[in-house]
């Protein structure tokens, strides 16, 4: 079966397309999308809703396009050929709700692909086969980049096409595309691929970024860059900075790690305190370096990354790309600027590994990571160091001890116990070697916001200038955990109770998945240069975290929710 791509197409987006497909081909279609790895009986992540959706109900639900439907991100000469991408904008429609996402299309070897994405990476090629004809519509030679021809419209034929108007309509947007498809090829040299296809710095996007930044008070207030602000602590954190007057802009790129609406929800709560939080990722050095082009950013707070233990050993390159590549391209935009920004980022308790001496102070060993986590978390404190040392770069890992709280995270033992003991379901309490409990040094987010907004305060300028160093710089680390361990079984009897439900405990053994024992935080550092001192006990947040759940998702226990790009319904 071959299916056809037009210019209308690609005008109008995947919508159009997908409908203009005979049923017949959209089941072929369909069945190849799904010849990509998935099958009926494993749920795929939103970044596959095309997908999903068909194997789900038979049919595509909804594919939508936004308004600015089609632009020329990238125009490259690869091995002397000229690759064209069109990028269609859109947006997903499913049963879960609206999700923005894009499409494009791009010329390589001998067919036209065409590709989804969610996260910015061609993790889903789909391929579009083409006739042959087709392919003579996209330029193929650095240079010769020819238009469509006439009769091609004619032999799709539809109403649109027939307009005669439309047709010059669509001829000068062609001219245009291919126009700013040039412009883009002959300076492709600085143009980052990774750059994803959605991020357009305009006017109004700049406009938009100042007026987030803008601070509304007068005493040295700061202007703040944080990342992961869609997150669970990157939220807190730019709400908290955004209340005492600071001027804060979040970026965050929405991944599907765990629910999708949750970190929207999140993004929502901010906007109304005028936060605005731009959809992009840490490895786009174009975003980060127009936004530090935009405003003039003191402090950057960088708290986007792969975060979870366990889930290390499903998708170890997500750990690199977030906490390895993703941090070096923060320091890399950073020492560059001018003035550099002073730099907080989360690093975390997990670095201690399988360290027995307790509790863990700054100065012990952290040379036995347990997990992929725990080992891209050390590297970062190593980059830290030489980004440091080299670039002036002023910098503090803040190790976060196992935070929670309300908007938390669905992927975190407290908040997917919560689930299950509502729904009534058995949890799984690890216990580790001889049966001993698992403790951990829960810390209350509001505590942890304390640390992170103390930092940034206490933190001085950076050095370095023009990507030079100029004298030393601040390099520092700090535990910020709660000093009090809390075995697991506990934790759960505190659930219970606030729950006003028993749970279902099935008691096994830890599997060997990257958990640690125990971790017990030694403050004494942070209570010293940050005046940091945590407040609220494992009961008390617990009771906060429940009546926020309560409030949030209510006895609706159908929500879905994305765990580890797995869906589970709770
Ligand atoms: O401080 C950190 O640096 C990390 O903290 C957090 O990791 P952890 O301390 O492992 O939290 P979390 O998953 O809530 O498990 C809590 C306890 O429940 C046990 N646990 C877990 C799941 C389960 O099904 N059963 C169970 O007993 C489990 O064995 C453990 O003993 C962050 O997720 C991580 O991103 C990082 O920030």
């Amino acid at each position: 079966m071959l299916w056809s791509i037009t210019e209308h197409h690609r005008a109008r987006g995947v919508f159009e397309l997908w409908k203009s497909l005979p049923e017949t081909a959209r089941r072929a279609f369909a069945a190849e999308f799904s010849s990509g790895g998935a099958s009926n009986a494993e749920p795929c992540g939103p970044s596959d809703y095309s997908r999903q959706c068909e194997l789900r109900s038979g049919h595509l639900e909804a594919v939508g396009v936004r308004s600015e439907a089609v632009a020329p991100t990238l125009c490259k000469s690869r091995g002397g050929s000229l690759e064209v991408r069109y990028e269609v904008n859109c947006w997903v429609l499913s049963h879960k709700g609206r999700f923005p996402a894009y499409a494009f299309c791009e010329k390589r070897g001998g067919g036209i692909s065409m590709y989804d994405s969610l996260n910015g990476s061609l993790q889903n090629p789909l391929l579009m086969r083409m006739p042959p004809s087709v392919l003579d519509e996209f330029p193929s030679t650095p240079g010769k980049v020819k238009m469509e021809r006439s009769n091609y419209f004619g032999r799709v034929g539809s109403r649109w096409h027939s307009s005669v108007s439309a047709k010059l309509l669509c001829l000068t947007s062609i001219l245009l595309l291919l126009t700013i498809s040039a412009f883009f090829w002959v300076s492709s040299a600085g143009i980052d691929s990774q750059r994803p296809p959605t991020f357009q710095r305009s006017h109004e996007w700049e406009k938009r970024v100042r007026q987030s930044c803008l601070p509304r008070r007068e005493d040295n207030p700061l202007v703040v860059l944080v990342t992961g602000a869609a997150g669970f602590v990157g939220s807190h954190v730019s709400l908290a900075l955004r209340k005492r007057g600071d001027g804060v802009v979040g970026l965050d790129n929405f991944n599907s790690y765990y629910e999708v609406s949750l970190k929207r929800a999140r993004q929502e709560l901010l906007a109304k305190h005028s936060v605005f939080v731009i959809d992009g990722d840490i490895n786009d050095k174009f975003i980060i370096e127009s936004i530090l082009e935009a405003v003039p950013i003191t402090h950057v707070m960088h708290l986007a990354a792969q975060a979870g233990v366990r889930y290390a050993m499903q998708n170890p390159q997500s750990y690199i790309h977030s906490n390895i590549a993703g941090l070096v391209n923060i320091f890399e935009v950073c020492k560059a600027a001018n003035p550099q920004p002073a730099i907080v980022w989360a690093s975390s308790s997990s670095v201690y590994g399988l360290n027995t001496k307790v509790p863990f102070s700054e100065a012990d060993r952290t040379d036995q990571p347990a997990s992929l986590y725990a080992a891209t978390k050390k590297a970062g404190e190593g980059i830290a160091h030489t980004y440091n040392h080299i670039y002036g770069l002023s910098i503090t890992g803040l190790r976060f001890f196992t935070v929670y709280g309300p908007w938390g995270r669905p992927d975190m033992a407290y908040f997917s116990f919560t689930r299950d003991i509502l729904k009534g379901n058995p949890i799984s309490v690890y216990s580790g070697a001889g049966g001993k409990d698992l403790a951990r040094d829960f810390t209350f987010i509001d505590d942890i916001v304390k640390g992170c907004v103390a930092s940034l305060d206490t933190a001085e300028k950076s050095t370095g200038s023009g990507g030079k160093k100029t004298g030393p710089a601040m390099l520092r680390v700090f535990n910020l955990g709660n000093t009090s361990p809390v075995t697991v079984p506990t934790l759960v009897d505190i659930l219970e109770k606030h729950l006003n439900t028993k749970a279902k405990r099935q008691i096994i053994k830890m599997p060997r998945n990257g958990d640690v024992p125990f971790t017990h935080a030694n403050i004494s550092s942070a209570q010293a240069q940050l005046g940091y001192r945590p407040t609220t006990n494992l009961d008390t947040g617990l009771k906060k975290f429940v009546k926020w759940y309560l409030s949030y998702y209510g006895d609706n226990t159908n929500r879905r929710l994305w765990v580890g790009n797995h869906e589970k319904i709770i």
